[in-house]
């Protein structure tokens, strides 16, 4: 879709807010707010400021519509012009109150854990006290009149504002395309300028809006308590407190300013809902839980020394839950050679993208990774610096996710998106950036590079998103590049390409490639060597070459059966593997598969079997891989392939 499609369609969205009730309402308010706020001081200044000391204290009459105060003035057109000072100090009070909570907000994620963890406890402990009893303690701490007023309503806003920036933030973390900046090696404050703060701009605007109601009420009712705006200035709640002394002889003189206060705040408050229709915001909430040891599960073997890209050896993710710990990867051990290409297999919820996720050192809190090692180009992940890992990571190592469309900050140009980690990592100007680039979206084959460097992923098609990702991985001199799924969202003439992309540049660039798929018949066209997982550990490691004639692993024959291919029978039906895989906090005792297994023995329920090697190239974890030993039940081996 073009950009210009794309204001069409949220110009329709905002005129047909505009026709419904609630829009209707809140554009006639906002409009006749402002109209008054901007003319109110002109047209009727000096009728609101005249004195008529023969006119004190009336009630409504055809020279006074809602009477006149002790000074004799006219308490109609004191509250018309008393529109604009109140609305301009709601508007002030919340905007330093929106800047404060932001930067308390936004603060924990670029400051050092400990320092994050600290102002995260200020902002809930402030959090969990009534707006209004903060902003009286705060009038009393800043002193009485309209700046201490400001400030004191400001400082009530900004816990809520900081809570929601902190919400918002925390969602946006992780989505794909801070992911890719990240790995790209984009620091901390960088990323929550470019990448974060402007996702999170609309839900806060909102917020924003509806919050400057409250503060217009907050104002009038520290001015009304007489701590707020401070004669010979009036603002609405100031008009209230003096209207209400003559109460009795004139009630119009309180309630004047009263409905005004209704009014304008309800003003905001349609607005805000409104704008929230429109952009259609829903606040996340946010979870913290607990943080004890994950349990250990045995290591697995070991590859003989090589020169390694990567080496993995019993990598472990767990998340808390409130009640202990899910282990969703348990004890993953691989090797990556310069130059190789590894196909990560497995079903849905096997761990294979948490394994990547973990390599690439995505895994946010309060995701756990622990490893014997876990070592990239020679250098140890775990240990590493911040510094060293962004280095590192952004130069040679390169992530493709799966959703082309959540790949990339939809708010940025593609180009500037890709010039971001040469900026960073080579020391290269803006200019030189952006033109290395285009260089590399030419390399990886989009049309007319310069023109579409300009342009923002929106403007992208599915597969030309795909291909300006792994350009961006070619940024740097990438060692590695993990590719999760990177075909799945796209017709299968896309798919091509991009396979056929990965494998070019692994020649070209001789970068590795970890390409995990649930797609067998893809990894055995582009793969050198296959990782079969499941329920969160590696069960079989072999050559694809070998993928016909020697699997060992019941669960690796099971998949190969149930793969569709151009050969396969349409009349027969499809091969499945029967029941599922556990839930990372259901894996039973022993072997995982052995509920699925039709050669599952009473060893196979009680030990797990740990991953050895069967020959030079090829590790299998089962208890029978030669499939040699029958079955303990009289069933029938539901899976084909050779034994
Ligand atoms: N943040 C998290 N907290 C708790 N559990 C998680 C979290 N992320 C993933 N999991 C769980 O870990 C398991 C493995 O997830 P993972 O995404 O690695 O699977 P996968 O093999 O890549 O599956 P798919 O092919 O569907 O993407 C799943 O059961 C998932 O529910």
């Amino acid at each position: 879709m073009t950009s210009a499609s794309q204001w069409k369609k949220r110009g329709s969205a905002w005129s047909a807010a505009a026709r419904t009730p609630v829009g209707a309402c809140s554009v006639t308010l906002l409009v006749a707010l402002a109209a008054l706020a901007v003319l109110g001081p002109v047209l009727w200044g000096e009728q609101a400021a005249a004195i008529d000391t023969n006119a004190i204290g009336q009630g409504p009459s055809g020279a006074h519509l809602l009477g006149t105060d002790s000074l004799g003035r006219d308490i109609f057109y004191r509250t018309l012009v008393a529109t604009r000072f109140s609305v301009e100090l709601a508007a002030i009070a919340t905007a330093v109150g929106v800047t404060v909570g932001l930067v308390l907000g936004t603060l924990p994620s670029v400051l050092p854990r400990r320092a994050g963890r600290l102002i995260t406890s200020a902002v809930d402990i402030a959090v969990a006290f009534p707006g209004l009893l903060l902003a009286l303690f705060f009038a009393v701490v800043f002193g009485v009149g309209t700046r201490g007023a400001v400030l004191a309503i400001a400082f009530a806003t900004a816990p809520g504002f900081a809570r929601l920036a902190q919400t918002l933030a925390a969602s946006v973390a992780g989505r794909d395309y801070v992911s890719a900046a990240r790995i790209a090696g984009v620091g901390r404050l960088r990323l929550l300028v470019r990448h974060v703060l402007p996702n999170i701009g609309e839900p806060l605007m909102v917020n924003a809006t509806i919050s400057a109601g409250g503060a217009l009420l907050a104002f009038a009712s520290l001015s009304f308590l007489g701590i707020g705006v401070q004669a010979p200035r009036y603002d609405w709640g100031r008009l209230l407190g003096e209207g209400l002394d003559g109460i009795y002889v004139n009630p119009a003189a309180a309630l004047a300013p009263g409905a005004a206060v209704v009014l304008a705040g309800l003003a905001f408050n349609l607005v805000g809902e409104t704008v929230a229709a429109v952009v259609g915001v829903r606040t996340p909430t946010a979870r913290t839980p607990a943080r004890p040891a994950p349990p250990a599960r045995p290591a697995a073997a070991e590859e003989p020394g090589v020169e390694l890209v990567l080496s993995v050896e019993n990598l472990q993710v767990a998340f808390p839950r409130p009640d202990g710990w899910t282990v969703p990867v348990r004890g993953v051990s691989f090797t990556v050679r310069g130059g190789e290409a590894i196909g990560v297999v497995g079903e849905s919820g096997s761990g294979k993208s948490l394994t990547g996720l973990a390599v690439s050192r995505l895994i946010e809190t309060p995701g756990v990774v622990t490893a014997d090692r876990l070592e990239f180009a020679g250098t140890p992940l775990l240990t590493a610096s911040e510094r060293e890992l962004r280095e590192l990571l952004g130069t040679s190592l390169a992530m493709v996710f799966q959703d082309p469309m959540s790949s990339f900050n939809p708010t940025r140009r593609i180009g500037r998106q890709l010039a971001e980690a040469s900026e960073q990592h080579h020391g290269l100007n803006r200019r030189e950036a952006f033109a290395r680039a285009v260089d590399r979206l030419r390399e990886v084959r989009i049309p007319a590079a310069e023109r579409r460097a300009r342009q923002y992923p929106h403007e992208f098609s599915g597969g030309m998103r795909q291909r300006a990702m792994i350009g961006m991985g070619l940024m740097g001199e990438p060692k590695l590049i993990i590719a999760d799924e990177p075909t799945t969202a796209l017709d299968v003439t896309v798919q091509r390409q991009v396979l056929r992309l990965l494998a070019r540049t692994r020649e070209t660039e001789n970068a590795a490639i970890l390409l995990i798929s649930h797609d067998i018949a893809v990894v055995a066209q582009t793969c050198d060597r296959m990782l079969v997982m499941y329920a969160g550990r590696v069960v079989e490691d072999l050559p694809t070459a070998d993928l016909r004639s020697v699997p060992r692993h019941p669960y690796t024959r099971a998949l190969l059966a149930a793969t569709l291919e151009l050969d396969t029978d349409r009349d027969e039906p499809l091969a499945v593997i029967p029941g599922r895989p556990p839930e990372p906090d259901q894996v039973p005792e022993g072997c995982a598969f052995a509920a699925r297994c039709p050669a599952a023995t009473d060893r196979c329920r009680s030990e797990d079997p740990v991953l050895e090697r069967v020959d030079r190239a090829h590790r299998v974890a089962c208890w029978h891989p030669n499939g040699a030993v029958a079955p303990d039940s009289d069933r029938e081996t539901a899976y084909g392939g050779a034994e």
